[in-house]
């Protein structure tokens, strides 16, 4: 494509040099152009891309895409835009075709439960025989039978339209999508054409980036406002029982388009008659004055809002709901989502994401109504993330357990003994509390000291199989060494009992064993 095919894709752009120019492709890393690439410079939180031009023409760059005015001594053409992230966006959109033109894309924004309403409407759309892309933070479905890893939970506008492209080339027609705040506030998804949006809640976290809960809570309104633009049949579909989604509810009703869900009266989608178990939950979902019972393999009342929010997006593009219920039950396990790692244990063990205080609170609540003799939990707080959090959520864990053993999660380049005393602060008894900064050594001394009919929940690390430390990722998934550990006990125990049985063999031997009897014929010795 030439440089002229792009720029009526642009908003207002002022082009100097040769519109012929030959693009390949985009690039807003310098470090990765080549001949044939346009370079587009972004401001960053940490660097400004302006910076590298010089480095990017260097290497070649066939054109410049810059909210600066051209350089005079610049060689190749530049294109001066007022948004280089919008640029992009487009430009990105414009190189592939307009992917998203061919499918149905919902989005899921929210602090907690993105991915979870992502994989169940992922679910939905491939169980309706609506082939299905999946973006987000565990991988990336494309649709061609592989999952890609994941590099961001929501990547840049670029990768976004690639992904896309890919799933439309594999024959996709629909793509369920996470949507982050930080996505949203860095125009990622900038003119997709979302035909529902969804949002879960919103609870602290974040603050390291956007500051404050009103602008966090103002990047997700852009998503709902990009909804909304998008189409005149595009459904909002908000969790009415959350305090920031009725504030949602009230800037968008307007426009006669929001679906609440929640289990509040009320909502137009809402969940009575909650039941749950080990292996998931019952609830009758009463929807536009009718009502069905649903059956979903996953537990936890959040999961009946991921659920609620799910479907009411699947009814909202048109997929046929009864369907859409009965697919429901076979719904997969989200890995590390309230993940069962403890199938034939004496207590249980749960493996959770909840890295928030109200995710963990929700996690705790969620385990606590299984009825646990001693619940004791396992958790700690990230480094270089948001640090009014730690003592949130150890005071969450306090609240909602029995037993807490805090540990470290990814301190990433701080110093993880900095991190376990800004979290021991939260705590009402810190000397009641386990204290083991080895996350491996804390997760065994939680099972090791785990009783009959006790529940252990480990929280934080969810899915991810590596924990981040000054930067280097190290293996470790939470879910293998609770396995590793549970079998070690179990062989331990098992050569407990054997060794038990040898020494009252061995004492029944000094005592019980009857004397030899002389008087009975000896078959061997006759
Ligand atoms: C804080 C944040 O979100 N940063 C994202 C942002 O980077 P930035 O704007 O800060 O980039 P920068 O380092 O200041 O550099 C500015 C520009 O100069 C360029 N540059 C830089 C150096 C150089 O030599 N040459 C060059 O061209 C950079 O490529 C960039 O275009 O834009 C980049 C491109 O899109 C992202 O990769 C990067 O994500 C970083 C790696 C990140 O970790 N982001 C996390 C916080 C994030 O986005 N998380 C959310 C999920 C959160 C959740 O829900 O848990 C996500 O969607 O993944
Ligand atoms: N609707 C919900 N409301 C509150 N907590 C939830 C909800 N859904 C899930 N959770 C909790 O949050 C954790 C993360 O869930 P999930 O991965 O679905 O959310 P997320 O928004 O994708 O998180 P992240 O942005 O950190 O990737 C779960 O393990 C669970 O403890």
């Amino acid at each position: 494509m030439k440089l002229r095919d792009f720029i009526p894709h642009l908003d207002k752009p002022a082009v100097s040099g040769s519109l012929d120019t030959e693009i390949t492709g985009f690039a807003y890393d310098s470090r990765l152009v080549g001949p044939g690439i346009a370079f587009v410079a972004i401001r960053g939180t940490h660097a400004d891309g302006n910076a590298y031009i010089g480095k990017a023409v260097e290497l070649g760059a066939a054109a410049i895409i810059s909210e600066q005015a051209p350089a005079e001594d610049c060689a190749v053409p530049w294109v001066h835009v007022r948004h280089s992230r919008i640029a992009l966006a487009q430009a990105a959109a414009a190189l592939y075709g307009h992917p998203a033109k061919a499918l149905t894309i919902a989005g899921v924004t929210g602090t907690n439960g993105k991915t979870t309403t992502a994989f169940l409407l992922h679910h939905l759309f491939n169980s309706a025989q609506m082939r299905s892309g999946l973006l987000g933070t565990i991988f990336y479905d494309l649709g061609g039978g592989e999952h890609v890893p994941a590099t961001h939970t929501t990547p840049e506008s670029l990768e976004i339209q690639g992904l896309l492209a890919s799933m439309r080339d594999n024959g996709c027609r629909a793509c369920a999508m996470e949507v982050s705040s930080h996505a949203l506030d860095q125009d990622r998804v900038f003119g997709l054409p979302f035909a529902a949006a969804i949002f879960t809640n919103l609870t602290q976290d974040h603050l390291d980036y956007h500051g404050t809960m009103e602008k966090y809570f103002e990047a997700k309104v852009r998503l709902f406002q990009i909804t909304a633009d998008s189409s005149p049949r595009s459904a909002l579909i908000i969790n009415g029982d959350d305090a920031w989604g009725r504030k949602l509810v009230q800037r968008f009703e307007h426009t006669g388009r929001v679906v609440r869900f929640g289990f509040g009266v009320g909502c137009e989608f809402r969940a009575i008659n909650v039941r749950y178990d080990f292996t998931g939950t019952t609830f009758e979902l009463e929807a536009r004055g009718r009502s069905f019972l649903v059956r979903l393999p996953l537990i936890g009342d959040f999961n009946v809002y991921n659920a609620l929010g799910a479907l009411a997006a699947a009814q909202a593009v048109g997929l046929n709901f009864r369907e859409a219920i009965r697919s429901l039950q076979n719904a997969p396990q989200v890995p590390g989502r309230m993940e069962r790692v403890s199938e034939n244990s004496r207590f249980q063990v749960f493996v959770d994401y909840a890295h928030t205080p109200d995710g963990l609170e929700n996690a705790l609540r969620t385990a606590r109504a299984l009825r646990p003799r001693r619940l004791i939990t396992v958790f700690g707080c990230g480094g270089d993330r948001d640090r009014s959090k730690r003592p949130k959520m150890a005071a969450a864990a306090e609240a909602g357990s029995d037993i807490c053993v805090l540990t470290s999660d990814n301190p990433r380049t701080e110093d993880p003994q900095q991190i376990l005393n800004d979290a021991k602060a939260g705590f009402a008894r810190p000397q009641k509390q386990a204290i083991i900064a080895d996350r491996r050594e804390a997760i065994l001394t939680a099972l090791q000291n785990a009783r009959e009919g006790d529940l252990v929940l480990i929280a934080g690390k969810g899915h991810e199989d590596y924990q981040d430390i000054q930067g280097k990722k190290h293996p470790f998934d939470d879910r293998k060494i609770a396995r590793a550990i549970l079998h070690q006990l179990k062989a331990e125990r098992a050569a407990e009992r054997e060794e038990k049985a040898a020494e009252r063999e061995a004492m029944r031997g000094g005592f019980d064993r009857p004397p030899d009897r002389p008087d009975r014929p000896d078959r061997f010795n006759r």
